[in-house]
């Protein structure tokens, strides 16, 4: 099946019938029925309809090197910066619909997949067969248009001993056999957003496994089908309460869930497997591929749509009860204005400066997109924080599609009108910021730019090691003989 549609996503996912797990109970029936992730996976599928809009498609879809056909644009192998652009202008598309709300819209994981299929060779390291079986796997992603959710974290039991050295060896995720149908694996991961929504789970390596013996049994790359027995996805809490678009206008659309995936003695086809028991192999995957700046390209390019969206609507706000005047919130709407230009020029740089790689895959500048991924964590709890100091008690007064219903209307219409318009409109764009800087939806979205993409600290200092600052050193001790030379004349 080449791009599909967004009614053969939810078919196919529906079909699969995971062994998703929530409040207690296993979803039973169409998990695209249930209230939990109707929502998110009715937006989901508005995004693979728009790779057959025939506005689009030109760009939201690209001819398959192998079939002809035409396949999703985030599984492209880019040759050109051409290339690049187009895939760009693709997940941006995507990320304008959702807000940059869905962080992990399936382009994120696409091209990763794209990055570690063009890069196969490097599993052939340990074996050959691991090789080919990566560049199949990619293909086959393309040309079925799979959507895959992911896991590479450890659960988080206690950071300061190694996954083996915890009361049981099989808490985190680790191999248990070999036998000639494949690899059994045991134990638990952390933590796929959009489990149980997809097609297939991506289970790769941490990039943070020790370099030791003991650590072994915990390395390993491999992606199966999400109802592969003995799978299980724990979720969260949904924060799609069931309610309207009016009253909680992001999370009855974009609430991805995040979920505890539980192996249970699973067994992984070998024909799935791409890198086994060596953690030299697996800690190099990652960058080696380059799958991490392909990934990073993505990231940054959604945040330009979502800080678009965050400085129209703060934009909207000071409008509406007339706050543009006062400096103060004009700083802190150019602050929201810096970093979107701030992020656009991160991707221009990115791709302006792209290469070919050893792969022979034009790849963006990493630099650009290190500095962006280390720079978003910090800017985006600012715009939920400047978000609060202009609403104010607007974030409150933010009565419901109920009480508009209601005999209270007359009051909310004299009460909560505004210097630029009625009551219901004044409170539909108050409840939209209310669920950005303030709901369970909003708060964890503003935990999931802090952490989603590693631990910033750990980010920061991956940074800091790898940055060549010997030039400006050099320069600085430069002037420093210069000023000794003159004291000593
Ligand atoms: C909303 C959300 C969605 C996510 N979605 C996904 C997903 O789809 N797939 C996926 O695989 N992962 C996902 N993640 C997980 C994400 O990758 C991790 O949160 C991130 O890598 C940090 O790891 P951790 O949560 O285990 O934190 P920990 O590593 O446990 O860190 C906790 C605290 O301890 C400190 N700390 C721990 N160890 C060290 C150390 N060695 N050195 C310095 N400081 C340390 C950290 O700085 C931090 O302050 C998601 C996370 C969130 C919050």
């Amino acid at each position: 099946m080449p791009a599909k549609t967004g009614k053969e996503y939810i078919e196919r996912v529906d079909q699969a019938q995971a062994n998703v797990w929530i409040d207690g109970e296993q979803v039973k029936g169409k998990i695209s029925e249930h209230p939990a992730f109707k929502g998110v996976m009715k937006t989901q599928a508005e995004l693979y309809d728009m790779q057959h809009d025939p506005k689009k498609k030109d760009f939201m879809t690209y001819e398959s090197p192998t079939t002809g056909d035409r396949v999703g644009t985030s599984f492209i192998q880019p040759r050109t910066k051409e290339d690049l652009e187009m895939r760009r202008k693709m997940m941006q598309e995507w990320a304008r619909h959702n807000n940059g709300m869905m962080g992990r819209s399936p382009d994120y994981i696409n091209v990763g997949m794209m990055a570690y299929g063009s890069a196969s060779e490097m599993f052939g390291k340990q074996d050959p067969f691991y090789a080919q079986n990566m560049s199949k796997y990619y293909e086959y992603c393309r040309e079925n248009d799979l959507s895959l959710t992911h896991t590479l974290i450890q659960p988080q039991v206690n950071r300061g001993v190694n996954a083996a050295q915890l009361p049981d060896p099989y808490i985190a995720a680790r191999i248990k056999e070999k036998t000639s149908e494949g690899v059994v694996i045991k134990g638990a991961r952390l933590l796929a957003t959009q489990g149980g929504i997809t097609d297939e789970i991506m289970v790769f390596p941490s990039t943070l496994l020790k370099q030791a013996e003991e650590e072994n049994p915990y390395a390993y790359a491999f992606s199966i089908p999400n109802n592969t027995p003995g799978l299980k996805f724990i979720c969260r809490e949904s924060f799609d309460y069931g309610k309207s678009n009016f009253d909680h206008p992001l999370g009855s659309r974009f609430e991805e869930m995040d979920t505890i995936v539980v192996f249970d003695d699973v067994v992984v086809p070998w024909d799935r497997v791409f890198a086994l028991g060596d953690v030299g192999v697996c800690n190099q995957a990652y960058n080696e591929s380059n799958a991490v700046v392909h990934m990073t390209h993505q990231v940054v390019s959604k945040n330009v749509a979502k800080t678009e969206f965050i400085l129209g609507l703060v934009q909207l706000m000071i409008e509406t009860i007339n706050i543009g005047q006062y400096q103060h919130v004009q700083e802190k709407a150019s602050e929201i204005i810096i970093a979107l230009e701030t992020v656009k020029s991160y991707v221009a740089a990115a791709e302006a400066n792209a290469k070919v790689d050893k792969w022979g895959i034009m790849t963006p500048d990493f630099t650009p997109l290190n500095i962006a991924r280390n720079y978003y964590p910090k800017i985006y709890p600012r715009f939920s924080e400047i978000m609060q100091l202009l609403g104010a008690s607007g974030l409150m007064a933010i009565p419901n599609e109920a009480d508009f219903n209601s005999e209270l209307r007359p009051d909310l219409d004299k009460y909560l009108q505004s210097a630029t318009g009625n009551a219901y409109d004044r409170v539909k764009l108050y409840r939209l910021a209310w669920d950005v800087c303030m709901s369970a939806f909003g708060t964890r979205q503003t935990l999931y730019e802090r952490f989603f993409f590693g631990d910033p600290v750990r980010m920061a200092s991956a940074l800091y090691n790898g940055y060549d600052k010997q030039e400006y050193v050099d320069r600085v001790k430069e002037f420093l003989d210069r000023s000794e030379e003159l004291v000593q004349k």
